[in-house]
């Protein structure tokens, strides 16, 4: 992959003559029988515009010869009928076709060095299987996806993220997963490669942007039954309007008896419901998500419950220790010295930030006292992390309920002004954490942390929508409900483990709710596959990935609240765009009806109470108009409806209002200004 590729998602022009032009070949080529009988609704415009266009080529056959022109005219809107809904389509799939287009030509075949029994052998990337073993050297690329199992990295990720500066990539941890056609800028990795052929993160993406993959959506199979069965009541309805005609003695022609089917059919939804579908994807991917169906960004739509982290999502996350506080009779440096000799070996952020505030006030501290030490890891199980010394001690840094357990443990005491210097740390919004040297406590350290700008008016958007946010963290409760109330949050859980975070989800999924969750760690994979919404980073492991049914390239955990957004959008413009379009069938019942019967009566133009041209004029204006609306509403297809967050509710009843009564007062207007016009002519 070439970095042009890297801004292909993010690229917002919507519109391209290439991809214009491509959509104009397209609408011709979908007008195959095959391809359109997936659409009933179009299926019938189009036997519709077969039938009509027998008559005008054979009127003998039909004893239609004085219709020839009217019958030819009726084709020719037919015609354009389904081609504009072909062409919405089209338009829709077009800038995924464009991507996934570019994305498999810079794909290039990269060669590899494969670590076998004797040796490094240099294999082309698509000979390599799940299992392989790679070497990769500073400036090369990463030949497939794969987990770091050996050595440390930065890697440039600009092809798949858009994203300039490099990432690191080590072992273990949460930030082990690569991906192929990736590039390492400096240093070199060992990687056990985890995909096959064809079933890379990249092939994914271009099957998803390509629209390959996609399958029709719960909502659209639902929604596509409703418009089926409308359409054959329409047909009955139709149909059975010749006996009836029959019986009063008046003969209806077949062309006209097809305009009013047509007219009545919700050609409107029907010619724009898969455009509105791919659109809402499309937008998704225009976003730096990428969603793995359109399942997922409907599922958005409908979330109830949105669980987050505190830490990197509602606040930024890069938690600096700012201050030593010593608690009972301990020096400042005997405790900033611990503090240091338990962070020499933490690579957390947290740890680090424990050694440059050292650095920074000048503190003393003897490193080679860490040496050879064993260092124990931070856990999100133990909240705890620190060293075992070669002469036997033991020190500890951590949540401070975590370290008053194990200090007491160790047969320690508690030194009575912990507690309170710990609340006033957490009372603040910080993080306070304690380190003990075996059994004694020396005092805390205060990790400061940010809640970003802009989340309280996030989340009183989502509370507009009523949606419920709670937000999960292993921090202490004080500290949590600082965070909580400073960042607007409903509700949040502190001290919380992994594995209670799929607790939270199941509790509210029992309850009814949708719920959506963020997460890049291997311990949030299955709270992500649990949840019905799951937004995994990108810099994330390959389980987290695995699990989540979205992934966000830009590894922003916060912008699941967009996604939501998205989604409500998308439900949102396909329940308007069926409300105006069965509204606007109706209204053109009243200038179909009387129009045809006033071929045969003359004396019913009593009922012409939109004082149309003429009879024939009055149906080819409906027909026309029917045809003309479809490429109108394709921009508000693709673009989504304006949205403005209130209650799923309120917004129902104002989008019947304003689309229902839009839907039935415009063809009155429309229909009437291209009669004035069509009148010109006959
Ligand atoms: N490097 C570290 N060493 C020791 N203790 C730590 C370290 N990092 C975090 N802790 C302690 O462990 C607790 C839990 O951390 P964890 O990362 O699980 O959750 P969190 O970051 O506080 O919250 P969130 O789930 O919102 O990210 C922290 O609140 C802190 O007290
Ligand atoms: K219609
Ligand atoms: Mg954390």
């Amino acid at each position: 992959m070439s970095s042009n590729a890297s801004s292909q998602l993010k690229r917002k022009s919507m519109l391209s003559s290439a991809i214009l032009n491509q959509a104009l070949i397209q609408s011709l080529i979908k007008l195959n029988p095959v391809t359109m009988m997936k659409n009933p609704v179009m299926f019938v415009v189009e036997i519709g515009t077969f039938i009509v266009l027998l008559m005008t080529v054979m009127p003998g056959y039909f004893g239609t010869e004085d219709r020839v022109g009217f019958n030819f005219t009726v084709f020719l809107i037919l015609l354009f009928t389904g081609l504009f809904a072909n062409f919405a389509e089209a338009l829709a799939e077009g800038r995924g076709k464009a991507q996934a287009d570019s994305l498999k030509k810079s794909k290039q075949e990269i060669t590899a060095n494969k670590l076998t029994g004797s040796g490094i052998k240099a294999v082309p990337s698509t000979e390599l299987r799940k299992g392989d073993i790679v070497k990769v050297s500073q400036g090369e690329m990463i030949p497939g996806d794969g987990e770091v199992i050996e050595g440390l990295a930065s890697v440039d990720e600009s092809a798949i993220t858009g994203e300039s500066a490099p990432v690191i990539k080590e072992t273990g941890g949460d930030f082990n997963s690569v991906t192929g056609g990736t590039r390492v800028v400096s240093d070199s990795i060992k990687v056990r490669i985890t995909s096959d052929p064809g079933e890379s993160f990249i092939d994914r993406m271009i099957s998803l942007v390509e629209g390959a993959s996609r399958q029709k959506t719960p909502n659209e199979i639902a929604l596509n039954i409703l418009l089926t069965t409308l359409t054959l009541i329409f047909l009955i309805v139709v149909v059975t309007l010749g006996p009836i005609a029959d019986y009063v003695g008046v003969e209806l022609d077949v062309a006209v008896m097809i305009a009013l089917l047509v007219c009545l059919i919700p050609t409107t939804i029907g010619g724009l419901l898969s455009a509105i579908g791919i659109a809402g994807m499309d937008r998704v991917t225009q976003f730096n998500v990428l969603a793995m169906s359109g399942k997922a960004v409907e599922a958005a739509g409908d979330i109830n419950t949105i669980i987050l982290d505190k830490t990197g999502t509602i606040t930024f996350g890069n938690r600096m220790a700012s201050e030593f506080v010593p608690v009972g009779a301990a020096s400042l440096s005997e405790l900033a010295a611990w503090a240091a000799i338990s962070s020499v070996k933490d690579e957390t952020p947290e740890g680090r930030s424990v050694l440059e505030l050292m650095k920074k006030d000048h503190l003393p501290y003897d490193a080679a006292l860490a040496a050879g030490g064993e260092f124990i890891e931070f856990k999100a199980e133990t909240r705890m992390s620190g060293i075992d010394l070669t002469d036997g001690r033991r020190v500890r840094k951590g949540a401070v309920d975590a370290v008053i357990q194990w200090a007491q443990e160790q047969g320690g005491t508690v030194p009575a002004d912990l507690k309170a210097s710990g609340d006033a740390i957490a009372s603040e919004g910080g993080t306070p954490l304690a380190v003990a040297m075996d059994g004694h406590i020396y005092g805390l350290i205060y990790l400061k942390d940010t809640v970003k700008p802009g989340m309280k008016e996030r989340f009183d958007t989502l509370r507009k929508m009523g949606i419920k946010t709670i937000m999960c963290t292993g921090d202490n409760p004080l500290t949590a409900a600082t965070i909580a109330r400073e960042a607007g949050v409903d509700d949040f859980i502190a001290e919380s483990k992994p594995e209670d975070k799929i607790a939270v989800i199941r509790k509210e999924q029992a309850a009814g709710k949708l719920v959506a969750m963020t997460g890049d760690g291997t311990n949030d994979a299955p709270a992500l596959a649990q949840a019905d919404v799951g937004l995994a980073m990108n810099s994330g492991t390959i389980a987290a990935k695995e699990a989540a049914n979205m992934v966000d390239l830009d590894s922003d955990p916060s912008k699941i609240i967009e996604v939501v957004g998205i989604g409500k959008q998308l439900l949102m413009t396909r329940g308007a765009l069926t409300t105006f379009s069965i509204a606007n069938d109706i209204a053109k019942y009243f200038a179909i009806i009387p129009a045809m019967f006033m071929v045969a009566i003359p004396e019913m133009d009593a009922l012409n109470i939109m004082a149309l041209g003429s009879p024939l004029s009055a149906i080819l204006s409906a027909l026309i108009f029917n045809a003309i609306i479809i490429p109108l509403l394709i921009p508000l297809a693709m673009k989504g409806v304006a949205y403005r967050p209130m209650s799923s509710q309120k917004l129902l009843s104002r989008n019947l209002f304003i689309y229902g009564l839009g839907g039935v007062a415009a063809p009155f207007i429309g229909i009437k200004v291209i009669d004035l016009f069509v009148h010109l002519f006959i």
